[in-house]
């Protein structure tokens, strides 16, 4: 096992140790004379307002990582081909019934369970996003993905989180954060052929570089500063409607895309709005393209298949990325692929994941299916072995315990935010220089937006022009040379991530080809029982059968052999039980 050593993951493990300061009890008149009520006015009876509950020390516990499941319900398709519900779901957990035949090609059932966080039908946001909102405002970064095939339902599911989430940040701004400075910022855009481009923009492209300090930053991506739910509607629809869409065998309307659509709650510095505003936090929508495209062999053009390569290259990534985390590695792949470097801060620092894993219920898509929820468990499986078992039972007290928490003790006295808010910064300023060095960017381009302007662009690009160095080097590509290391072994994990695959597809076939070989030498004893058989073909037969099956063992085996040897010479074997 290699030990973690790097900040990065001592960042991740490290529980926020912003919170000592208990929240007094508000005064404000708005909300205290709802008391009764435990409600004011117009705000919502939901966990927005109750996951505030007592201190930050309990916000603060929401889980790192939550793993979700959604299963739709069969549709028209799958009805019409007579296909069954195979998924029994109970409050956490799920059954899956998967058909198998025996050697004997008789059928049988075999069950699969597994247990989340939660299994979810209509209570989606409630369940995942709606808990994550208010600890944005304390410099935390979150991220909600959508994971399954396509046609598993990941748009229809993510699709009305960022409005609610929209619609409760703003909220909490104008009730709660009332006179603060905080300010909300939309931005959507998607990743396509490994490509970035703009869904607010008419599809700009953007590059992504990387700073000194290993900080992503998408360079021309135009954020709009936002203060209605009905404008943010409005720049939703209309990136919705620029997504790089087309039909697959499996859904008329697939995203080919990963989506991702950012929320980020800035603060004005000092209070005054002539200066660039700050990042205090982040919840990032990623809506994945369908998990199995590489192997969708029902498309048949090369652009479609080129299209699925990219996307399997960039969940594998993704895959990796989590496997790292979860074997303490030192280094996290991130590079691996667009998507997990985009991701890169959601995993690092002060920061919230929530995995939405999307299935469908029916009998033909019963593969996809237990693929998804065995990545589900993979992702699950790193907030057990990261988070202290008590970490998460609090956790999830916490959530119990703030359903019944009037509102009147759950709002914070600005003041003492504000406390908190400051002594947090100070210690993040410490930690990182994230913001440091966004305040840098900002500072070489002004803002755009206008006092009063809605949908004022902030363009977030940096001409080239404006980052040369003094000593004439570009700054985003001044890069260390440890990052020169870690590019180098990145191409080598692409390598590896595609290796990896290869291996897993020819042991599918090689089950395949021994499930026929099976049935020929069924066939063949079946023969050997008739009366007046021929001894000699038997013999024969048999003989080409098991030589067929001795090639397919040994060529797998050598395939076995190389790709654990590359593994060793990359160190990411972690047990020799791999
Ligand atoms: N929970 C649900 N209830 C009812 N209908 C659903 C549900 N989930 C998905 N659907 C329907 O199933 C179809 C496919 O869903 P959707 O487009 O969200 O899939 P997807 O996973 O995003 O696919 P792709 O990866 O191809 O983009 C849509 O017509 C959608 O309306």
């Amino acid at each position: 096992m290699i030990v973690a050593s790097s900040r990065t993951l001592r960042w991740f493990f490290s529980v926020s140790s912003c919170s000592r300061k208990k929240l007094l009890m508000t005064n404000d008149p708005y909300i205290s004379s709802n008391k009764q009520t435990g409600r004011a006015p117009g705000l919502p009876d939901n966990n927005l307002l109750k996951s505030f509950a007592v201190d930050k020390e309990k916000t603060s516990s929401v889980a790192k990582i939550k793993v979700v499941v959604r299963k739709r319900p069969l549709n028209k398709k799958e009805l019409a081909k007579n296909e069954e519900d195979i998924i029994d779901t109970h409050s956490n957990s799920m059954t899956v019934h998967e058909t198998k035949l025996k050697v004997d090609l008789t059928e049988y059932v075999e069950k699969h369970e597994f247990v989340f966080d939660a299994v979810l039908n209509e209570e989606v946001y409630h369940e995942t996003v709606e808990p994550i909102v208010p600890i944005i405002f304390q410099r935390v970064k979150a991220t909600c993905f959508a994971y399954g095939q396509t046609g598993s339902g990941k748009t229809y599911t993510m699709k009305p989180l960022p409005l609610k989430a929209s619609r409760d940040i703003l909220r909490l701004m104008h009730h709660t954060y009332r006179s603060q400075g905080f300010q909300l910022f939309v931005s959507f855009f998607e990743i396509y052929g490994g490509k970035l481009f703009d869904l607010l923009s008419d599809r700009k492209k953007l590059c992504m570089r990387e700073d000194g300090k290993q900080q992503v930053c998408i360079v021309g991506l135009q954020e709009y500063k936002v203060s209605d739910v009905e404008t943010i509607k409005d720049l939703i629809e209309k990136g919705n409607a620029s997504r790089s869409t087309g039909t697959t065998g499996a859904n008329e309307e697939s995203s080919r895309s990963h989506a991702i659509l950012q929320l980020a709650i800035k603060k004005s510095v000092d209070g005054n709005e002539s200066k660039p505003p700050r990042l205090v936090g982040k919840l990032s929508f990623i809506d994945l393209a369908g998990s199995e495209r590489g192997a969708d062999t029902t498309d048949n053009d090369k652009q479609t298949r080129m299209e699925g390569a990219e996307i399997n290259k960039s969940l594998l990534a993704l895959k990796e990325c989590i496997r790292a985390l979860d074997n303490d590695k030192s280094h996290i792949p991130f590079r691996g692929s667009k998507l997990t470097e985009v991701l890169r801060d959601s995993f690092v620092g002060n920061s919230r994941t929530v995995m939405i894993s999307c299935i469908s219920p029916s009998s033909g898509s019963c593969e996809h299916t237990l693929n998804t929820l065995r990545y589900a468990d993979r992702v699950k499986s790193l907030s057990k072995g990261n988070t202290s078992k008590k970490d998460v039972l609090s956790s999830t007290l916490n959530l119990k315990e703030s359903t019944t928490v009037p509102l009147s003790s759950v709002l914070p006295v600005a003041s003492a935010y504000e406390d908190d808010a400051n002594d947090a910064w100070a210690e993040q300023d410490e930690r990182d220089d994230f913001d440091a060095s966004e305040e840098e960017s900002y500072e070489q381009e002004k803002p755009i937006w206008k006092e009063n302007g809605k949908l004022e662009p902030y363009n977030l690009s940096i001409s080239e022009d404006k980052i040369q160095k003094p000593n004439g080097q570009t700054k985003w590509r001044d890069m260390p040379k440890s990052n020169l290391k870690n590019s180098h072994s990145d191409n080598d994990l692409n390598a590896l991530l595609q290796e990896e695959e290869d291996l897993v597809n020819a042991h599918r076939k090689q089950v395949e080809e021994t499930m026929n070989i099976v049935r020929e030498e069924m066939n063949l004893l079946v023969e050997a029982d008739q009366p007046g058989n021929q001894l000699d073909g038997y013999v024969t037969r048999l003989n080409a059968i098991l030589s067929q099956k001795a090639a397919g063992i040994l060529q797998l085996q050598n395939r076995l052999a190389h790709f654990q040897k590359r593994l060793k010479e990359h160190n990411v074997l972690v047990s020799s039980g791999y």
